[in-house]
């Protein structure tokens, strides 16, 4: 599990630690290059004796630094005062006249170069760039020269260390001017030219807390983050922008100590679950139970016009293990559904989670699927008399359009962000996809606010907010995934998972949201799993579950 702490969390935590004269910056530098030196070394791998390949030297590998004012810079600083220190060419472009004091005579110290970005009148894409003092020990006055060029864009590794945590808003100033110039000189990813980045604490220009991209970000290979992650690193948009990441262990207590901590309600703002933490909590079933106790998971989905709906609901539904589907619809669709999975029975009865919605519409002619997904909404949320204790239900695609009441925490929305738009504005607020694109955590926050439901918002990456103080951020899914019925298969497999632990999520609502977070991840490592690399068709999605959780359990 990922744990993400604002920066306001992070900051209180450095404080003791601060006044104790533990020198975090170092530590933090320190950690920064030797993931730098290791990363470089993999990049320059050749073949070893025993035909492998052994990590290259790094000596002689171009660094530059990329400082901002504040102490991220101060930390890019210090990492490449490290790296110099090993025989690396590192040179510095300030972005600002006056950055960490510290680290600036640390890495003069260390032989490297320093050089002052002036970005000109207009920030053109073309930084110009002076050098103001450089040569072993940095002493003697600046011998400016004038060096053109981008800063950076030559370079082996660049470390983005412009601004960290202490960021407000869109990037400005000099450093926005850097960073636009590079993104146009850079060759194009992939190309072996391009140079390795690396984001100092946070790609600079990113919402820290809230994982929007206001201006220009420079996309980063590596986010090598301090003390612990940070909700804009998991967040989208700005986690595609992050690239792999490392947390580094500063020793920060960000839930409080001891009793404090036991006490405290500080959770994280934002978590993004592991395989590991999916294994363990997945239900396996024993020598006691029978399919009833293992879940019965009722779907309600597909018309005559979209048959297929139904089909990938009810078939991610058996195949991630409901001791039973019910399918609930027009007579032709449930034949359609029983060809393809004899297991589901169209028969009523009890169930222990509904799945609502895939392949109807919200209007228009629905073969009386709207009635059918209302009334099991009703019963669901516990409104019925007579129908029952309350279940867990996943409402998607056309029941969306059903949410006339305030939901209990256990049903779970599962928009786009295009309905998700559309749900909000039926509630009065004036939103699009692409606000919703731009600022996923807020507008699923809002929809929670408003409906009192789990949201899962679906996208590249996927957000889910319920009633609990944590939000869940998951980015598993290859781009492949993005294909029609793919929705389908996540609300049935959602389901399925709901069923498995019913009395619980109507119990605790908050745990709706992990386990939504959960079927977002086994979603993802079963689209990979379905073809390695390449396209998947959603029915293949479905069919890769038992192996996916079989792959899961064996982490247990
Ligand atoms: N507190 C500590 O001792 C530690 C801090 N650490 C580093 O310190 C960073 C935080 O340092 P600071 O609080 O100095 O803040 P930053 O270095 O993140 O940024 C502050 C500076 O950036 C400027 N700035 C703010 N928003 C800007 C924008 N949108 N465009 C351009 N410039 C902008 C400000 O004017 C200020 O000069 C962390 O991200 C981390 O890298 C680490 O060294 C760990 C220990
Ligand atoms: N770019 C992407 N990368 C990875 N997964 C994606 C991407 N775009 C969408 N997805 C996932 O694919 C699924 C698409 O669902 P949805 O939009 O409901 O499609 P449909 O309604 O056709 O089933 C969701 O689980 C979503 O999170
Ligand atoms: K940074």
């Amino acid at each position: 599990m990922i744990e993400a702490w604002p920066a306001a969390d992070v900051r209180a935590a450095e404080e003791p630690l601060l006044a104790a004269g533990v020198p975090l910056m170092e530590r933090a530098a320190f950690a920064l290059a030797a993931v730098v030196r290791r990363d470089l070394a993999r990049r320059r791998a050749v073949p070893g004796p025993d035909g492998g390949l052994v990590e290259g030297s790094v000596r002689g590998a171009r660094v530059a630094l990329l400082v901002g004012a504040g102490n991220n810079g101060g930390d890019a600083l210090h990492a490449g005062a490290f790296l110099a220190r090993r025989g690396l060419a590192v040179t510095a472009y300030l972005a600002d006249e006056r950055v960490h004091d510290g680290g600036l005579a640390a890495l003069r110290g260390a032989g490297g170069r320093v050089v002052v970005v002036d970005a000109g009148a207009g920030a053109a894409p073309s930084a110009v760039a002076t050098e103001v003092a450089g040569g072993a020990g940095g002493a003697g006055g600046a011998s400016a020269a004038g060096a053109g060029g981008t800063a950076g864009a030559g370079a082996d590794v660049v470390l983005d260390g412009l601004v960290g945590i202490g960021a407000r808003g869109p990037l400005r100033g000099t450093g926005a001017a850097v960073v636009a110039a590079l993104l146009e000189a850079l060759p194009e990813p992939g190309d072996p030219a391009r140079p390795w980045v690396v984001a100092v604490d946070v790609p600079s220009g990113v919402g820290v807390d809230d994982g929007t991209v206001p201006g220009p970000v420079l996309p980063a290979d590596r986010t090598v983050t301090f003390g612990a992650a940070k909700p804009g690193l998991l967040l989208p948009p700005a986690t595609h922008l992050t690239g792999a990441g490392a947390v580094i262990d500063l020793g920060l207590e960000l839930a409080g100590t001891g009793a404090q901590a036991a006490a405290s309600a500080r959770r994280p703002a934002v978590v993004r679950l592991e395989d590991t933490d999916v294994a363990r909590a997945w239900p396996v079933p024993g020598p006691a139970d029978h399919k009833y106790t293992r879940g019965v998971v009722g779907v309600v989905a597909g018309t005559a016009t979209y048959p297929g709906a139904a089909v990938l609901a009810s078939s991610a539904a058996v195949r991630a293990g409901a001791g039973m589907v019910r399918y609930q619809g027009p007579d032709a669709v449930g034949q359609a559904v029983v060809a393809a999975r004899p297991e589901v029975v169209t028969a009523g009865g009890r169930v222990q989670a509904w799945v609502l919605g895939p392949g109807f519409p919200a209007e228009g002619d629905d073969d009386g699927q709207r009635d059918r997904a209302r009334a099991a909404l009703a019963a669901a949320s516990g409104l019925l008399p007579g129908a029952g204790a309350p279940v867990p239900a996943v409402v998607d695609a056309g029941a969306l359009a059903l949410l006339d009441h305030r939901c209990p925490g256990w049903v779970v929305l599962t928009p786009h962000a295009g309905e998700l738009a559309a749900l909000l504005r039926s509630r009065g607020d004036d939103v699009d996809r692409a606000a919703v694109e731009a600022h996923p955590l807020r507008w699923a926050r809002r929809a929670h606010e408003l409906t009192g439901a789990t949201v899962l918002l679906k996208g590249g990456a996927t957000v889910v907010v319920g009633p609990g103080p944590t939000a869940y951020a998951q980015a598993d899914a290859p781009g492949w995934l993005a294909t029609a019925g793919a929705g389908d298969v996540l609300a049935g497999l959602l389901g399925t998972m709901l069923a498995a632990r019913s009395a619980e999520v109507v119990a605790h609502p908050e745990r709706a949201a992990e386990i939504a977070a959960a079927a977002a991840l086994v979603h993802g490592r079963a689209a990979e799993r379905a073809n390695p690399g390449g396209p998947v068709a959603a029915l293949d999605v479905a069919g890769a579950l038992p192996g996916t959780v079989a792959a899961l359990l064996a982490l247990r």
